[in-house]
């Protein structure tokens, strides 16, 4: 992991949100700051390995990450929603966050089999998320090597848990505590 102290200062800290004990790493104000955007997105656009041919982003704040490398790189772009979002046929997997359960879904027919997917997302933090990401376009027959992130926390060891399911972890900038 590259510094990224100049990224990293844009991101505001919230202790005790949304439960007490987190540090809550709010990349809105990073978002607020339009060269900060675009120097994150074209950090992590280099990062892309070249026979990437789908971005898949995780809602709500891995969006905004996969709209700008979608753009920067021309590839189209994969939604992971949150429940009772998505219209069409879809299959769907439940995972723990660090502070509750969620789940995730995505449209059948909208991967197809050996396709070469990136998964991105703002943060990671226990990896549940991503992993969870991970497995379901698995399922749906993509092939997953890589996943990149602004924020990895890796205290919460997700990025191992990431590695041990044989995709390589990077993030622009890690923070220390939870
Ligand atoms: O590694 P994990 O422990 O799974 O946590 C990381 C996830 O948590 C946050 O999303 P959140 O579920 O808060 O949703 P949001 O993007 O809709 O704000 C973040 O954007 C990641 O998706
Ligand atoms: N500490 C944290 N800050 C921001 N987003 C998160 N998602 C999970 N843990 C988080």
């Amino acid at each position: 992991m590259t510094d990224n102290a100049d990224l990293a200062a844009l991101i505001r800290t919230i202790p005790d949100y949304p439960k007490p004990g987190i540090l809550f790493r709010d990349v809105s104000t990073l978002l607020l700051d339009g060269e900060g955007f675009r120097k994150t997105i074209d950090r992590i656009a280099a990062m892309v390995a070249t026979d990437t041919q789908l971005i898949a982003g995780i809602e709500a704040r891995g969006f905004i990450v996969a709209a700008g490398l979608s753009y920067a790189l021309g590839l189209g772009k994969l939604m992971l929603r949150k429940p009772g979002k998505l219209p069409g046929e879809k299959i769907g997997i439940d995972y723990q966050l660090e502070y509750g359960t969620d789940r995730i879904e995505l449209h059948k027919g909208q991967v197809t089999a050996g396709q070469k997917v990136v998964l991105v997302d703002d943060l990671i933090a226990t990896g549940g998320t991503a992993l969870a990401g991970i497995e379901l376009i698995r399922q749906a027959g993509g092939i997953v090597e890589q996943a990149l992130f602004i924020v990895d926390l890796p205290e919460l060891g997700g990025a191992e848990k990431l590695r041990a399911a044989g995709v390589e972890p990077t993030a622009l900038i890690g923070f220390d505590g939870h």
